[in-house]
């Protein structure tokens, strides 16, 4: 095939372009939260797989932490059981809590762990169990008691480390491990958030089903500080699912992680675009 030099100096250029921001990430730690929604099909996955392979490969330690809310409630569905949320936190009995130990660990995790295989990565599929990872204890929202449902007492993120240097890609599950060896479901947001402040990460993102933050017009907010994100929830403006992921993003930027940024993870390449591009996309919360 005769080469087309429009297209390949377009190509040339935009390998060009990428040049600062490979340089500037290269040898860091970058945590990306893939969220069940962004997940929808395997054309997603694959896509957002190449992207992961192309950091490594570019010399970034990229560390996926996934979600899989939409997967664990269609198979409780399934078997007749509804989902219910308090304050984004799925109500986990210890029926469900099996349910999500076999979504996350298993199904989802390994879904994800061969897209990037596949695409000529390393990855290696983990819960907070192996390795003894994430510590986590009970957790009750408004002195509500929600089941199984996990807060991090404590992250040991040495599993993650040796993986990273040893070239592997770690993808997490986000369940924890309890004082007695039992399993808590951890919102994945939280996880993210959590892992990205004891590795202290360059970067934190978190792909979902939405442009970004978004204000009462339904126009995406580029950038939150930590008084704008609190008036917005207290104002009723976030809610739901978006709730953990601004606060948790918060707190990853308040304990020294550079930045974080909430991104759509359904559009093609979201990953390499933030990475990649000055205007960056989606919404940027500052500490
Ligand atoms: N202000 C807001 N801006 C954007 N999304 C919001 C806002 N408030 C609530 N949401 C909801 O949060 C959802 C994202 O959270 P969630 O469904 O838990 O996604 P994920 O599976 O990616 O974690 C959005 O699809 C939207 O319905
Ligand atoms: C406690 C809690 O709510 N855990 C979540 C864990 C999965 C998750 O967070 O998935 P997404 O990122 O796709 O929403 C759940 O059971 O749905």
């Amino acid at each position: 095939m005769p080469l087309d030099l429009a297209n390949a100096h377009d190509i040339a250029h935009v390998l060009t372009e990428a040049l600062p921001y490979i340089r500037r990430f290269a040898g860091k730690t970058i945590v990306v939260k893939y969220g069940g929604n962004a997940m929808k099909d395997d054309t997603m996955i694959a896509s957002f797989a190449r992207d992961i392979v192309l950091m490594k490969l570019v010399g970034m330690n990229p560390v996926v932490v996934h979600g899989g809310g939409p997967q664990i409630g269609a198979h409780l569905e399934k078997l007749g059981k509804e989902s219910r949320f308090v304050e984004g936190m799925r109500v986990t009995d210890d029926e469900t809590m099996d349910v999500v130990e076999m979504m996350l660990g298993g199904l989802v995790n390994k879904a994800v762990v061969a897209a990037i295989n596949q695409q000529g990565g390393r990855a290696v599929g983990l819960t907070g169990k192996d390795g003894s990872m994430i510590r986590a204890r009970k957790l009750t929202v408004k002195g509500e008691d929600i089941g199984q449902v996990g807060e991090i007492e404590k992250i040991d993120p040495r599993v993650v480390t040796h993986l990273e240097t040893g070239g592997f890609i770690p993808v997490i599950a986000p369940i924890g491990v309890g004082e007695k060896g039992e399993a808590f479901n951890i919102n994945a947001d939280v996880a993210a958030g959590k892992l990205a402040s004891v590795l202290q990460a360059e970067k934190v993102m978190f792909l979902t089903n939405i442009a970004g933050v978004l204000d009462k017009a339904g126009k995406v907010l580029t950038g939150l500080s930590v008084n704008e994100v609190e008036a917005l929830i207290a104002d009723g403006t976030i809610s739901g699912g978006m709730v953990p992921k601004v606060r948790y993003a918060l707190d990853a930027v308040n304990s020294g992680v550079r930045n974080a940024v909430i991104i759509d993870g359904r559009v093609d390449h979201a990953v390499l675009l933030e990475l990649f591009t000055d205007a960056g996309v989606g919404t940027l919360i500052r500490g």
